[in-house]
């Protein structure tokens, strides 16, 4: 640990963006629970200058419920029936926005459909032992509130993956990356697709070397 000293060289040199929307299309991030859609969304999205919208907060204060209340009173069909509207409504909101959705939302064909028309998809693909780790002590995660959540995480990975894969963007996040680290690789990884960013090289010329 390096104690209370917060502002690290890093840091200084990655403020928040201040110009106009830097995102052209919306970005939409997809992956495991605990591959970092919610972290890393937020923190891009302050790096870009445009809002995050995160379709499981966005569920909620829809449905004024947690998403472990909507699951267990009205039934994970009906959260994925609303999930793919959420995602729907939020691809067609300008300026465009960071969208972390939930880990299960790519596997809607609709939604895929959706994703690809209207934004670009990253899939942040993060090994099972760190996902592990990151949801481990974690309740509100009703798909894995079961005897055996990591065989369930397992399960859900491997059976997952193929869909995932169908991202137009994968940045595979190891457990020694930071995720301001995180975040500079989605960076560069999205400065390289064309009519994604606005001033591409902007970016790229801002990363460390
Ligand atoms: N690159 C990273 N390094 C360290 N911790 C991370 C990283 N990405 C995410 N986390 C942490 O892992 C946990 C799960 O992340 P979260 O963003 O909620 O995942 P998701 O939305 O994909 O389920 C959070 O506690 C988050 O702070
Ligand atoms: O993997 C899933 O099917 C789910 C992941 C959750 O979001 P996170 O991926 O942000 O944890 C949330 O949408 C819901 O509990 C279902
Ligand atoms: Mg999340």
């Amino acid at each position: 640990m390096t104690g209370g000293n917060k502002t690290t060289r890093k840091e200084a040199a990655a403020p928040a963006w201040q110009g106009p929307p830097a995102l052209l299309r919306p970005l939409v991030l997809i992956g495991m629970p605990g591959s970092g859609k919610s972290a890393i969304g937020r923190a891009l999205s302050a790096r870009l200058g445009v809002p995050l919208n995160d379709s499981d907060a966005e569920i909620e204060a829809a449905a004024q419920a947690s998403i472990a209340e909507i699951f267990a009173r009205d039934g994970e069909a009906f959260f994925r029936a609303g999930e793919a509207k959420v995602i729907e409504r939020l691809l067609a909101q300008r300026p465009p926005a960071v969208i972390a959705t939930g880990g299960g939302a790519f596997l809607s064909p609709a939604t895929r459909a959706a994703v690809a028309r209207e934004g670009v998809s990253l899939w942040l693909d993060v090994a099972l032992p760190v996902l592990w780790d990151r949801v481990r002590h974690k309740t509100h995660r009703p798909l894995l509130q079961t005897p055996d959540p990591r065989g369930r995480l397992a399960a859900l990975l491997e059976e997952r993956g193929p869909v995932y894969a169908e991202a137009a963007l994968r940045i595979r996040v190891t457990r020694e990356q930071r995720l301001d680290e995180a975040v500079e690789a989605v960076l560069a990884a999205i400065a390289a697709v064309p009519g994604l960013l606005r001033d591409p090289d902007t970016w790229t010329r801002s990363l460390p070397r």
